[in-house]
């Protein structure tokens, strides 16, 4: 049996005070393929922190270290001081469900179930009882603007809308990071300034930190933290806000 993890909801807190997680040279290959090689990168509990780089630069590879979905040939990754090297793969996988949030490109909403089923679902697999979880998913919602959405079906939206569910869903339980993978990169570029908005205010306000992947330097422009990565090699380009 995996060891429980600490509490599912995020503590308050001042936002850049206290670290949530840290790499320190995290290098990962796929075969004879370098993908990262020697990142170091922090991140402070409420952070937003931005991530851009050309195609194949390694930035989804490293994001995927750092979320504990594929381990490092070399180095480590800590959230909330312990490293992932420490933990079975119960932990870990309970860890990506209770205390991070994820959102990718499309989406990926379920198609079979409703707006309103989609965004409760980390709650869900938490162990929230339905009814609290459902409630907790249409204040996101509300929130993002999209309650009135909420008995319709994915195929039922358009694509700046599931983006916002995609949102509500990566936040609706409070996770202490939620890693953005190009979380707008499928909009265009009015309703992506608007979604980025929405999501990082909702992230803010709740002391989330966000690690956002994205080739776009408005998105970045957004982040209180910059990185640039550029053949595997990660650079901390220093504090833009
Ligand atoms: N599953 C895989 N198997 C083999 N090589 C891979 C795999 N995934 C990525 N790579 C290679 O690793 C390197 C980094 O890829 P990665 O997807 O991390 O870059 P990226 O900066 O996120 O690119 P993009 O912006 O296009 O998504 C590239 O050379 C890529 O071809």
């Amino acid at each position: 049996m995996g060891e429980a993890i600490s509490t599912p909801t995020n503590t308050p807190g001042t936002p850049g005070t206290s670290e949530v997680l840290r790499a320190t040279g995290v290098d990962l290959s796929y075969g004879s393929t370098p993908a990262v090689r020697d990142a170091h990168l922090t991140l402070a509990r409420g952070e937003i922190a931005a991530i851009t780089g050309a195609s194949g630069s390694g930035k989804s590879s490293l994001l995927y270290c750092l979320a504990g979905v594929l381990p490092p040939a070399r180095g480590e990754v800590r959230f909330e001081g312990r490293a992932y090297g420490e933990l079975d793969d119960e932990d870990i996988s309970a860890l990506r469900r209770e205390r991070f949030g994820f959102v990718f490109q499309y989406g990926e909403l379920l198609p079979e179930l409703t707006i309103e089923e989609n965004t409760a679902l980390p709650l869900r697999l938490a162990g929230t009882r339905k009814r609290p979880a459902l409630k907790a998913a249409a204040e996101v919602l509300d929130r993002l603007g999209i309650a009135d959405l909420r008995e319709r079906r994915p195929s039922q939206v358009s694509g700046g809308q599931s983006q916002r569910v995609a949102v509500a869903r990566a936040l609706v339980h409070q996770p202490a990071v939620v890693f953005a993978d190009e979380p707008t990169g499928s909009l265009d570029s009015a309703n992506a300034a608007t979604v980025l908005k929405e999501f990082l205010g909702l992230a803010r306000s709740q002391d989330t930190a966000v690690l956002l992947v994205t080739h776009d330097a408005n998105v970045a422009a957004q982040a209180d933290r910059n990185y640039t990565m550029a053949d595997g090699v990660l650079a901390a380009k220093g504090a833009s806000a």
